[in-house]
């Protein structure tokens, strides 16, 4: 590798690295939305899914995904990895107001 390459390769990582801290914030953010509509949905009865919901979310993650050149099944993997840990959470969260 060439003084240059190596000059880029640091370059990237450390752009890596930010994108990397933005995303773990935005998901921080994200998960603290949903911990909220995880006690509204218990409150009121609802189930933890919401699987019409979620076939919005996709189809409007694959079109996001299709514009910006990122692999739509990608796209929907990551969000479907995202959703069935809310999931749990939002059933753990209506186990407990059950249980109170
Ligand atoms: O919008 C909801 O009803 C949620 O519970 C949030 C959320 C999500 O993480 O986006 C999670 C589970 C549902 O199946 C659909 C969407």
């Amino acid at each position: 590798m060439t003084e240059d390459e190596a000059a880029e390769l640091q370059s990237l990582r450390s752009s890596i690295d930010n994108i990397d801290a933005a995303l773990v914030h935005l998901l921080a953010e994200r998960f603290k939305c949903t911990q909220r509509v995880g006690h509204l949905k218990a409150s009121a009865g609802m189930p933890p899914a919401d699987p019409a919901r979620e076939r919005e979310q996709i189809a409007r993650l694959r079109a996001l995904a299709e514009e910006s050149h990122l692999d739509p099944a990608f796209a929907e993997a990551f969000l479907a990895f995202i959703v069935a840990e809310v999931i749990h959470h939002h059933e753990r969260i209506a186990e407990d107001a059950a249980r109170d």
